[in-house]
């Protein structure tokens, strides 16, 4: 099976072309690929496919093998791919995802698309439909244990889960510890991803994460948004802002009148390989 490595910021996936493969079981091949011993090395697995209702179609699938409603490193990466190797030469492409169809804006230069900017959609903010089972919209300021200590978290969805942490320095935070604790607390019914943030100005944030299903990536484009949706919603930022995460820089907006969120990033090929299943 042909593949091809993509990464957006650093969370690096396998990307499958089901235009011309086939993959009978996605959930088994994410486990075995994503294996950085034992398998290739990825946070996870995507397939690209067709669609009736848009343009494309991506499924995404974290490195423990479930599947997520969303990925916004990922869909970027796909546009870049759908571009670049000649799938479409439209700049901008809708991709039907697992939280509806999203349209992906291309910024092409000599044929090659250096960056994407992404409209997320809008946030959940209602608790029972992020879910966290907290009946509260927005969820703000919730206390949620973990390792002995309790912690305040402001939930969102982007389609997927995410519990979103203020705190003094997330460089040295327990990210490990706290994250993987909270991504399986009973509170979220779905498990969740887990964003640790410090605010350095009203425009930048840094924000490390603990993601559902991959654990520490380097950055989560998902996350990211809820975390300056989440940042807002706090009194602590503008609607855009720049939140630096391990693998580098991503711009976020919060759109005031569309109440969309958008996110803009680079993506890279790393390299195509054949996979023996
Ligand atoms: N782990 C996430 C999916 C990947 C999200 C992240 N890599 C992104 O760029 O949004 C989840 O289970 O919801």
């Amino acid at each position: 099976m042909k593949i091809t490595k993509m990464q957006g910021l650093g969370n690096d996936y396998i990307y499958v072309n089901c235009f011309e493969e086939t993959v009978k079981d996605p959930v088994t091949l994410a486990q075995k690929i994503s294996d950085r011993h034992f398998g290739v090395g990825s946070d996870g697995l995507v397939l690209i496919m067709p669609c009736e209702e848009a343009d494309f179609r991506m499924r995404m699938f974290n490195a423990d093998g479930s599947e997520a409603e969303m990925c916004g490193n990922a869909s970027r990466c796909v546009a870049k791919y759908i571009h670049d190797r000649g799938l479409s030469n439209k700049e901008e492409i809708s991709l039907m995802t697992g939280a509806g169809i999203k349209i992906l804006k291309l910024n092409v230069k000599d044929g090659v698309t250096e960056s994407v900017r992404v409209d997320m959609g809008e946030p959940e903010l209602e608790g029972l439909k992020i879910p966290v089972n907290v009946n509260a919209n927005p969820v703000i300021g919730a206390p949620v244990e973990a390792l002995g200590r309790e912690y305040r978290m402001t939930c969102v969805s982007m389609g997927n889960p995410h519990a979103v942490i203020f705190v003094d320095d997330a460089d040295s935070f327990d990210v490990h510890g706290v994250g993987a604790s909270i991504e399986v607390n009973p509170l979220f019914p779905r498990k969740t991803n887990v964003e640790l943030v410090t605010v350095k100005d009203r425009t930048h944030l840094r924000m490390r994460v603990w993601e559902r299903g991959s654990g520490e990536t380097l950055a989560c484009g998902t996350g990211a948004c809820a975390t300056l949706v989440a940042t807002v919603l706090n009194g602590l930022c503008e609607r855009k802002a720049v939140l630096e995460l391990n693998g580098g820089p991503l711009t976020v907006e919060w759109d005031a009148e569309t109440n969309h969120v958008f996110q803009e990033g680079p993506a890279a090929f790393v390299f195509d390989t054949e996979y023996e299943e």
